[in-house]
């Protein structure tokens, strides 16, 4: 990839990535989120009605990577469990660029769970059976690992669940050859997958120990995930704490090589 100033127009025509007119997306614009990268905010587009638009400020190579590689595996998807891509915008006397997409109007789980002041079984089931759609897409249809699954990430729009924020996610095939199915080093994909699967345990963790009217006695031991720290409890004695993080892939293999390559991918 060539980083000049043409990498924009690049994307959009190798990719067949929408270059939406800065001017076609409203001005009215309410802030919905904040991230590593800049704002996200609702606003309208002429073509798709509501969208949440994410901006970034793009003024060296590593942020243009950055956005080159969520736009470009974002735009891969489609399935009901993840946003909706729908293109690109910018503008360019300020090096702001957009990525447009599908806006879910429920936020974040995380809000959507601490809003709910009770959730039967069946629904929490219901929820858990949507993100493993939605990673199991990513993982076996695209051969995507999404790395940075966490319920922040995770949107709900009219009670459904849809996977967000590729910027951390790594595609394990011919990202600009869609004619190719070739699998790229699939120790890795599946060292990246098993890192994936991990948070997807502390997303249900946080959903199954949703219990805010569930139960009127307290349990004895009590599990809860504050920001990224886990905490355990026994008889509201304070146990344990750790910092969670999406695991890294640990390599096993000494071959020091693929561990370079699967980090420079
Ligand atoms: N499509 C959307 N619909 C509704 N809200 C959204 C949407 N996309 C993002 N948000 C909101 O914006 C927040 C930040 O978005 P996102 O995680 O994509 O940004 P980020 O810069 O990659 O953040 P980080 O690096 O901290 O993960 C989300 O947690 C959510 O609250």
């Amino acid at each position: 990839m060539d980083f000049n100033k043409s990498w924009y127009d690049n994307i959009s025509i190798e990719d067949g990535i929408l270059d939406i007119p800065y001017e076609q997306i409203g001005i009215e614009r309410t802030r919905i989120g904040f991230g590593k990268f800049g704002i996200v905010y609702k606003t309208t587009c002429n073509l798709f009605g509501d969208v949440a638009v994410k901006e970034f400020y793009i003024n060296d190579q590593e942020y243009t990577e950055n956005f080159i590689n969520e736009v470009r595996i974002h735009n891969l998807t489609r399935h009901k469990r993840i946003i909706q891509f729908y293109g690109i915008s910018r503008n360019v006397e300020k090096n702001l660029y957009y990525i447009v997409m599908e806006y879910a109007n429920h936020g974040t789980l995380r809000d959507f769970l601490s809003k709910k002041n009770s959730m039967d079984l069946k629904e929490r089931i219901r929820i858990a059976t949507q993100i493993s759609e939605g990673l199991s897409y990513l993982h076996n249809k695209l051969n995507v690992s999404h790395q940075d699954l966490h319920t922040k990430n995770i949107l709900v729009k009219n009670g459904n669940i849809k996977i967000s924020d590729f910027g951390k996610s790594k595609c394990f095939k011919h990202l600009n050859n869609k004619s190719s199915n070739k699998i790229f080093n699939n120790s890795s994909f599946t060292l990246y997958k098993m890192s994936d699967v991990h948070s997807l345990g502390v997303v249900l963790l946080e959903l199954s120990n949703y219990r805010k009217t569930l139960h009127k006695e307290q349990p004895t031991s009590k599990i809860c995930l504050k920001k990224d720290r886990l905490e355990i409890r026994e008889k509201s004695r304070f146990v344990s704490n750790f910092k969670l993080k999406p695991l890294e892939p640990v390599y096993l293999s000494a071959d020091k090589k693929s561990y370079v390559n699967a980090h420079d991918f």
